[in-house]
């Protein structure tokens, strides 16, 4: 598949035909596997406290997984939950036989991250955070893989682009998107470079202009602007940060889409990828979990 503008100006990524394919393809698998086992692959989806960013993408994955005839739970605890009863909660999960896998919506407050990753059984980490799931990534066996990274190059495959042999810039080292991406990213034989908040601005520009490929994994409003992006490069944002309620990527679209060959429009684009990949994992956990018991 090619995509060029006639125009010179950047193709703009919205991924939707991509996603329409996409979930498509999942409401008939997971209609099938339903009717071979007689239950719905299960997702329950854990909510701490009041984050918006969680509020909004917890709702998305609990209509949309029902929506594909999947079962799925909307766990919601109080912030201010204890370790000891976030770990209870999360054990009656991890021994729930209709669900399959779990997300718990980052952040808890008052957790650390991967303390509350811990508590998971590795079966059921559909979301791949797990020490075990990250491990089994790093050294190229079977997992699941975490949903945004993947959903951002398979993107990218949708519109034909190419990353073996690539120069890849990703700007964040984060354990959602900028950790997962760079070891997808060595697997599909491109050259990931990774920076991160000590990186001083000059080094970001420089190694910016060298990339083919720009992933914004940050969460810093506006970091990636035009003068740091080289002509023809490939550029997707996957950063959200809120500033007075309103939605910020990390790509600042309209410098970066007058140099650019292609770029998404808004992080808002790998999110709507997100959720139907992370729901294909949860299908993924049923099949194992059914064919192995
Ligand atoms: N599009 C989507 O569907 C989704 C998007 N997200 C978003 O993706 C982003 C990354 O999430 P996650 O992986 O959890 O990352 P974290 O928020 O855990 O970490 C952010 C990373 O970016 C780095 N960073 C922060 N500010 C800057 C800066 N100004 N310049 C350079 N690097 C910076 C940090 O550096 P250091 O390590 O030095 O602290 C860290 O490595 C977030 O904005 C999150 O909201 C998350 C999930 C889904
Ligand atoms: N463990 C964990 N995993 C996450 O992936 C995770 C998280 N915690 N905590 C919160 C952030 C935020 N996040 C979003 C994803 C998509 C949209 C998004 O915008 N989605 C699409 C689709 C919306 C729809 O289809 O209705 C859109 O608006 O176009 C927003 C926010 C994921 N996060």
């Amino acid at each position: 598949m090619s995509f060029t503008t006639q125009s010179g100006q950047a193709v703009m990524m919205d991924g939707k035909a991509l996603a329409k394919e996409e979930r498509e393809r999942l409401k008939a698998e997971v209609a099938t596997f339903t009717e071979k086992h007689g239950f719905a692959p299960g997702l329950a989806v854990v909510l701490v406290g009041n984050d918006p960013a969680s509020i909004d993408y917890s709702g998305v994955l609990v209509r949309h997984a029902r929506e594909y005839g999947m079962h799925a739970l909307h766990h919601v605890l109080p912030s201010g939950i204890s370790f000891e009863q976030f770990t209870e909660e999360i054990a009656g999960l991890n021994a729930d036989k209709s669900i399959h896998g779990i997300s718990i919506q980052w952040p808890v407050p008052g957790i650390d991250q991967s303390h509350a990753t811990l508590t998971l059984e590795p079966r059921k980490d559909v979301e791949g955070y797990h020490p075990i799931s990250t491990g089994k990534l790093f050294s190229g066996s079977d997992t699941f893989i975490p949903a945004t990274p993947l959903g951002g190059l398979r993107l990218l495959e949708h519109y034909g682009y190419k990353l073996y042999g690539k120069l890849c810039l990703v700007v964040g080292f984060g354990v959602t998107v900028g950790r997962p991406l760079t070891a997808l990213l060595i697997a599909a034989g491109a050259t990931p470079v990774v920076t991160h908040l000590p990186t001083p601005r000059e080094t970001l520009v420089k190694l910016g202009r060298e990339a083919d490929f720009i992933f914004g994994a940050a969460g810093a409003a506006h970091l990636i602007t035009g003068e740091m992006v080289k002509p023809g490069a490939v550029v997707v944002d996957f950063g959200m940060s809120f500033i007075d309620g309103k939605m910020y990527g990390d790509v600042e679209v309209e410098s970066v889409r007058q140099v650019a060959q292609a770029v998404t429009t808004s992080p808002s684009v790998s999110g709507r990828l997100t959720s139907i990949a992370l729901l294909e994992n949860v299908l993924k956990a049923a099949r194992q979990q059914t064919e192995q018991l």
